[in-house]
């Protein structure tokens, strides 16, 4: 990759990153985003930075081990990313926002822990697909890799118990799409609650996923 292209990369995270802070999807400074390099390193936002003022020449960069290169100490959550991409050689980037809905549904007690999200909408359903949950650990803990590991291979994307989304994407672009798409999907489905809503049936699935296969 040359550096052109790392330097393309750097200033779409932070970009996307501002786009999503500046709209509410992750505050403070929670969450983070990882990219995939063609060294088989990674660029990954700072700890404690605000993913709305990231500075690009300050991201992490990694090696394949997860040793920092250069720029700002990466991520509590950089083993986390690191885990769902050894399952995952087709992702190419990892977004992990607080994004309030899907942090909602993530805190209630009686959603189905292999699917936590039902399948309501057809962009929902191209975009994330099945959704398990994480049981609760602790932010930055590594037994988070360890309890991601199992499900990453099968799934997209994972809900942390009581903490958030961890969404990955064949590009950056496609990790946003997704993550908001589970963002939007998550108050739809809070906002149905006790309505009963009519969810897609699996015919209607799997025509979505024959027409539009996710990564
Ligand atoms: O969301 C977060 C932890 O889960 C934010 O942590 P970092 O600031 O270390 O990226
Ligand atoms: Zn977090």
């Amino acid at each position: 990759m040359s550096a052109h292209d790392e330097t393309r990369l750097r200033e779409q995270i932070s970009t996307l990153g501002r786009s999503l802070f500046d709209r509410g999807l992750t505050m403070g400074s929670s969450g983070n985003i990882s990219v995939r390099l063609d060294d088989g390193g990674w660029l990954m936002t700072p700890t404690n930075a605000c993913l709305g003022r990231l500075d690009p020449a300050r991201i992490s960069r990694m090696d394949r081990d997860g040793w920092l290169l250069d720029g700002d100490k990466p991520t509590k959550e950089s083993f986390l990313h690191m885990a769902m991409y050894a399952e995952r050689p087709q992702s190419g980037a990892i977004v992990h926002l607080h994004s309030t809905h899907s942090v909602a549904v993530s805190c209630l007690p009686e959603i189905d822990p292999d699917d936590c999200i039902p399948p309501l909408t057809a962009y929902y359903v191209m975009r994330v697909g099945k959704l398990p949950l994480v049981p609760y650990h602790l932010p930055g803990d590594p037994s988070l890799g360890d309890a991601v590991r199992g499900l990453a291979g099968a799934h997209s994307a994972v809900l942390l118990a009581n903490h958030g989304p961890v969404v990955a994407g064949k590009s950056l672009e496609a990790a946003v799409y997704a993550t908001e798409e589970l963002e939007e999907t998550a108050k739809l489905f809070l906002l149905l609650h006790g309505r009963n809503p009519r969810a897609l049936t699996p015919e209607q699935i799997a025509e979505l996923e024959a027409r539009f296969p996710r990564d």
